[in-house]
């Protein structure tokens, strides 16, 4: 696929636009100088203050440059309703080149959109960006998929889910295919279990409208987490492209289900009571301006999970997240097995503590926990943790996923069936829920989550 030269950001006026996919695009061309693209922002509302909100977006990361200088120069915004055929048809009209509509707009708005598409002509090389969630459950996520499939071919259509542009992740593909040290442990022979976790210490954020419906189990186990874990748990590609590396995290999707018989015991379900993060008061979740407590919303989710294939049946992988949470932990943890030899010379009679690698998903560090000296060591055994020491990632999670999109690389792109997966996934956490299996339980703000 070529190269974008037009990125048309549908739904410019939100706050994903402003507050990452503008921030994001300025750290990429603050990076690709040589880069000229041509930003158009749209939504059904006019603004007369698109330029002074690109502008501040791309000054608070920093970003200077040709390349920068080139969008604040030439951006322009138009006012267009994204269901309308004629305004549609005007939009796509008007641009020359290649051309990407990014679609930061909520599924119901983006389906109206692609069915609108669908009776217009479309330029060649049009690429579709479609934000998360891809629609609200299985079926419509299916529905979704469908529609923008008989647009452009998959190739042609980038499903974003930033967490996949995150440095753990970059880190983990690194670490286990440029050495060869890591890949041939990564199996149940070797691993004693996964963790994924991303606590955070925000609350509601005021975004009501949003969360309450949606929950911390749509929010981010349905694809940021599991994406996150498909592409952990996949295996070895032979090439890395956009062939093999989305075909491979959907075939791990796909043979996931959660723990056990019993998802009362696999699953913990929580919402926060009123309590401080970070010297910051939160009131109750249900007091939240907005919520309505009979949603039984969950503001954290914690499930494990198997997947069910010759290379980690039995490895426990669990996927946390939770809003409202004290010194929160943002991690891709391995546990391995302890070695498969005893020696009582060891302390301890030789029951070694087990090896563990973390990587921090927002920051580029990793940390490999071992064992070292021993019996004839006069310090005994001693617990070391190995830590890396690189600089930060020039790009923002939104600045590589942008990267892929402008470089027409789907690469790094939740492809169609892997979307859906998540959902099906999802779906039965939530029918768990919704069956009483899993009790809603309460955790104070601040704390470290239901005990
Ligand atoms: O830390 P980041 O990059 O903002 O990602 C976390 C966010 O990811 C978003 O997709 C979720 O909707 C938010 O609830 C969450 O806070």
């Amino acid at each position: 696929m070529s190269a974008i030269t037009n990125l048309v950001i549908l739904g410019a006026t939100g706050d994903l636009t402003s507050r990452l996919l503008l921030p994001g695009l300025g750290t990429l061309l603050a990076q690709r100088t040589d880069r000229r693209v041509t930003l158009i922002g749209s939504s059904q509302t006019a603004d007369d203050s698109w330029s002074s909100t690109v502008a501040e977006a791309f000054d608070s990361v920093g970003a200077d440059g040709p390349a920068v200088d080139h969008v604040l120069e030439t951006t322009t915004y138009v006012q267009c309703d994204v269901t309308k055929k004629d305004d549609m048809a005007e939009l796509l009209g008007s641009l020359d080149g290649a051309t990407c509509l990014y679609f930061a707009l909520p599924p119901s708005v983006t389906m109206k959109s692609l069915d609108v598409l669908a009776e217009l002509d479309l330029p060649q090389d049009l690429l579709l960006a479609l934000e998360k969630p891809i629609g609200t459950d299985f079926e419509s996520a299916q529905e979704l998929n469908l529609l923008a499939s008989r647009l452009v071919s998959e190739q042609h259509i980038f499903r974003v889910d930033h967490f996949l542009g995150m440095p753990a992740v970059l880190n983990f593909l690194g670490m286990r295919f440029a050495n060869r040290i890591l890949e041939p442990l990564l199996n149940r022979d070797n691993v004693e279990s996964i963790e994924i976790v991303f606590d955070e210490t925000l609350g509601l954020e005021g975004r009501a409208g949003f969360y309450d419906p949606t929950g911390a189990t749509r929010d981010m186990i349905q694809s940021h987490l599991l994406q996150v874990m498909g592409l952990m748990m996949m295996d070895p590609p032979a090439r890395f492209d956009h062939v093999e590396l989305p075909a491979l995290t959907a075939h791990i999707l796909r043979a996931t289900r959660i723990w056990g018989d019993d998802p009362g015991r696999s699953i913990v379900r929580g919402r926060y009571t009123a309590g401080t993060v970070g010297g910051v008061d939160l009131p109750d979740y249900t007091a939240e301006e907005g919520v309505d407590p009979d949603n039984g919303t969950e503001t954290f989710v914690q499930v494990t999970l198997e997947v069910d294939t010759w290379r980690w049946s039995g490895v426990p992988v669990t996927l946390r997240s939770g809003k409202a949470i004290g010194n929160p932990r943002q991690e891709i943890v391995v546990r391995f097995r302890q070695p498969p030899h005893i020696y009582p010379q060891f302390p301890n009679d030789g029951n070694v503590p087990e090896n563990v690698l973390r990587l921090e998903f927002e920051q580029d560090q990793v940390l490999l926990e071992l064992n070292m000296g021993g019996p004839f060591d006069s310090r005994g055994m001693t617990r070391v943790t190995a830590q890396t020491d690189t600089a930060a990632p020039e790009l923002s999670a939104y600045g590589s996923v942008l990267r892929g999109i402008l470089d027409g690389d789907p690469t790094m792109s939740v492809r169609g069936d892997a979307a859906e997966e998540g959902w099906r996934i999802t779906g039965e956490i939530l029918d768990a829920f919704a069956d009483g299996s899993v009790p809603l339980r309460e955790y104070e703000a601040g704390s470290s989550g239901p005990v």
